[in-house]
């Protein structure tokens, strides 16, 4: 069987530091699932989105051992753009992630950078925006909007390359109540759509939309138990 995501025995040491972060990951997620992955701070779970997402090893020049595969080919046979239109990745800090004056144009460069044409691309941003339920801020501004919105946005940007994976990664961390329930409401709402998601947290309690959890302790992942 071919999994969207399947990590295999994967080991992975950052240049400079001792020990391995990772040690001996094994998961395998099926199409449409939700899977939460749970971990103290410092465990490694961020290091385990960037071998999902191509940062490692196509970035970070660590020693990497076993391997992470999307769709059942290697991440790092593959080039980053190739990656991004299989996974998109929401990060913690909204601020980091947006970048261009108008909303319409944020959620337009990915497309633009798969040169697309403007019928293709303006077709994308309608899709992804609406997708999100923030239409109605297409021309605006993202600075001003809260933080959950720019989360939205972030999601938007992400779901105009079409991608069949989404992983958050802590996206809900600098998030108000309001804002998590915006954002998990999506989250349901791809997956009924098909996509398959990964969220990173260190909050189970931002988990109860997940379909199963998982721990991260000790470089390992275990079936998560009700407690860190
Ligand atoms: N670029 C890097 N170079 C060297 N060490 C790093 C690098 N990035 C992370 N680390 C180290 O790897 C360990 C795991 O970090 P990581 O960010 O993956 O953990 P995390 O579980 O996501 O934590 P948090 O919830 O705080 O983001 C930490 O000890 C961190 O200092």
């Amino acid at each position: 069987m071919i999994y969207p995501i399947e990590v295999k025995n994967l080991y992975y040491q950052y240049a400079g530091k001792e020990e391995s972060i990772l040690r001996g990951i094994n998961l395998q997620i099926r199409k449409g699932e939700v899977v939460g992955i749970v971990g103290l701070s410092g465990n490694g779970k961020s290091t385990l989105c960037y071998c999902m997402c191509g940062i490692i090893p196509h970035i970070y020049k660590g020693k990497l051992k076993g391997e992470a595969l999307l769709f059942g080919e290697p991440v790092k046979n593959m080039d980053l753009a190739a990656v991004a239109t299989k996974v998109g990745v929401v990060f913690q800090d909204p601020d980091t992630q947006l970048f261009s004056p108008t909303i319409e144009d944020e959620i337009a460069f990915g497309p633009e950078n798969l040169c697309l044409s403007r019928e293709e691309i303006s077709e994308r941003v309608s899709e992804a925006i609406d997708l999100v339920g923030m239409g109605k801020y297409r021309y605006s501004n993202p600075y001003h909007l809260s933080g959950g919105q720019k989360q939205l946005i972030a999601l938007a940007s992400i779901l105009s390359l079409k991608p069949e994976i989404l992983i958050f990664d802590e996206a809900m961390a600098q998030i108000d109540t309001e804002g998590r329930k915006l954002i998990k409401e999506k989250i349901v709402a791809l997956k009924n759509t098909g996509k398959t998601i990964l969220m990173v947290e260190h909050d189970f309690s931002n988990l109860d939309i997940a379909d199963r959890i998982m721990v991260l302790k000790d470089g390992k992942l275990e079936v998560f138990q009700g407690k860190l």
